[in-house]
């Protein structure tokens, strides 16, 4: 057994999960020598060029994809054209990627590296904080950005405050009173049908934020108010929340030179580093502040996330608390998005679903259904990653340490060898049992990983998916959804986003 797994397994404070991963991986045997391997530069891929890699394929007129690819189709074509196992030079010093289009592979590579998950990427926030904001933050740099030691002990600190179902339940009541307010301020602003085409991102935006200030500071922002006014901090959050994955975008994936000279989008995301960390900062300490007017304890359950990580470590309460406001506003408002798409475009769906909410039934059992073939349609990151940091052999082909290892999900989970119908939206498909031709279980889990892989998976996961369930449980259960138009875009730039106009439709459901 390697290094890792033999360190991670002695290590009490790590997750169960961790020593499952251990075992799993020891009965498994993937020693092919390298020496008997093709090497690594022969792996099929799109031809590159010196300094820009593969770019010019993306260039007007020139390139074969055009500079306005669609990053699913871009995938869908190097599956088709080179096989499963698909290189991609990187670009001005990025690493170079490795496409991986059969599950048994990215298994063989994920897993393996399960004791010291590496995910780059967000070069830009990391020099933000470890460069800009070192005496600041003294060595504690959050759980986006940093890797090996420094992110097992940031993590190892607060799994339990956001993971354990029993402990993220206990905001059910609050997130509760948010998805009524919302849905009665759809109720007022739902007939101007003009201003919720184009502004329905930041009315639901409004939902998300609120959520997850509430599960983080354990007190309302007041996002929902109707006279919310332009200066009011939320707003700032949301748009940083936009303004950091667009502008990382063009930093880290086109060609820029900002490690190297201080470029106009550079300077762009550093001002939103700022504004983001200074909002949140100020958030975090009126919660501190509420903490020590109140004077007393409260029951550790009824305690918000900063609330409980105070008591542990001061830095690592108000990164999390951070990156909750960062990293917990536009993947939820995504998703939600994306469910009641579905919804309003599968009518014999949402009917069904609206019966169950209304029977009173707890198991939520079609909630959960719909919500798992939601993501399965439109990942939020569609595509997960890892770096190796060993040699592996995948394919038959060598794969050195330092290689970005990309594994296209949602691309996978659209295919009709892993799920029969797949471009259709059927919640039964996670309800049917093992024998239906529909059973998910078909298709190997690691096909589908709307909240990514292992031990380094969304760790807002159990918060997202409460917040979703509640508020798709009242928007149901008050209005019949319709969609009325041609159907809906997605772009995808790091992570996927929806386009305007929004042709839904709200009428009180009977
Ligand atoms: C439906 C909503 C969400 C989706 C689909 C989603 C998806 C993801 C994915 C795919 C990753 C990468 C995991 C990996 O590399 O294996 C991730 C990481 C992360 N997510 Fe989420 N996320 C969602 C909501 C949230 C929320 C609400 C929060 C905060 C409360 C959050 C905070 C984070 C953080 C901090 C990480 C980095 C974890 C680490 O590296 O240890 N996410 N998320």
């Amino acid at each position: 057994m390697n290094v890792f797994l033999l360190n991670a397994m002695k290590n009490k404070s790590l997750s169960k999960s961790y020593k499952l991963m251990a075992v799993y991986t020891q009965g498994r045997n993937y020693s092919t020598p390298i020496q008997d391997a093709k090497p690594f530069n022969s792996i099929p891929g799109l031809s590159s060029l010196p300094i820009i890699g593969p770019l010019h394929h993306f260039l007007p007129v020139v390139g074969s994809f055009g500079p306005k690819a669609d990053l699913f189709n871009v995938v869908g074509t190097l599956h088709k054209k080179f096989g499963p196992v698909v290189k991609m030079k990187g670009i001005l010093a990025r690493a170079d990627m490795v496409f991986l289009f059969e599950p048994e592979y990215i298994d063989q590579v994920y897993r393996v590296q399960e004791a010291n998950p590496l995910r780059p990427g967000f070069e830009t926030l990391e020099y933000y904080r470890e460069v800009i904001k070192k005496d600041t933050l003294v060595g504690v740099f959050g759980l986006t950005t940093a890797q090996g030691e420094k992110w097992r002990d940031f993590r190892t600190k607060v799994n339990p405050a956001m993971l354990k179902i029993k402990l993220v339940k206990v905001y059910a009541p609050g997130l509760e009173e948010i998805a009524y307010d919302t849905v009665e301020r759809f109720k007022r602003i739902k007939d101007d049908e003009s201003y919720m085409e184009t502004n329905f991102v930041s009315e639901i935006n409004k939902w998300s934020l609120e959520s997850v200030a509430y599960v983080a500071l354990g007190s309302r922002m007041g996002c929902l108010h109707d006279d919310l006014t332009e200066e009011h901090p939320s707003r700032k959050l949301m748009q940083c929340s936009k303004d950091i994955i667009e502008t990382a975008f063009k930093l880290e994936f086109l060609p820029n030179p900002w490690k190297y000279i201080s470029t106009p989008a550079y300077r762009k995301i550093i001002k939103t580093f700022d504004t983001q960390w200074e909002i949140s900062k100020q958030y975090i300490d009126s919660t501190r502040k509420r903490i020590d007017e109140r004077g007393y304890d409260i029951p550790e359950e009824e305690k918000s996330i900063v609330e409980k990580l105070l008591a542990i470590d001061e830095r690592v309460a108000i990164l999390m608390g951070s990156e909750m406001l960062m990293a917990g506003i536009d993947t939820v408002a995504f998703t939600a998005t994306n469910m009641l798409y579905n919804l309003a475009t599968n009518p014999d769906k949402q009917k069904k679903l609206r019966e169950e909410i209304r029977s009173g039934e707890t198991h939520k059992r079609y909630m959960r259904a719909c919500l798992k073939e939601a993501l399965r349609l439109w990942h939020v990151v569609p595509s997960n990653l890892r770096r190796t940091d060993r040699d592996h052999v995948v394919g038959g082909y060598h794969i050195p340490a330092g290689i970005d290892v990309i594994a296209p999900n949602e691309y996978l989970s659209r295919l009709e060898k892993y799920y029969p119908q797949p471009n259709d939206y059927i919640p039964e498909r996670w309800l049917v049992d093992k024998g239906h031709p529909l059973y998910y279980g078909n298709a190997p889990a690691i096909v589908t990983l709307p909240f990514g892989f292992g031990i380094r998976s969304c760790i807002g996961r159990r918060i997202a998916e409460l917040e979703i369930e509640l508020f798709i449980k009242t928007m149901i259960n008050t209005f019949e959804i319709t969609w009325e138009g041609p159907p809906i875009k997605v772009v995808n730039k790091l992570t996927n986003a929806f386009v305007p106009p929004f042709k839904f439709r709200f009428k009180i459901a009977k």
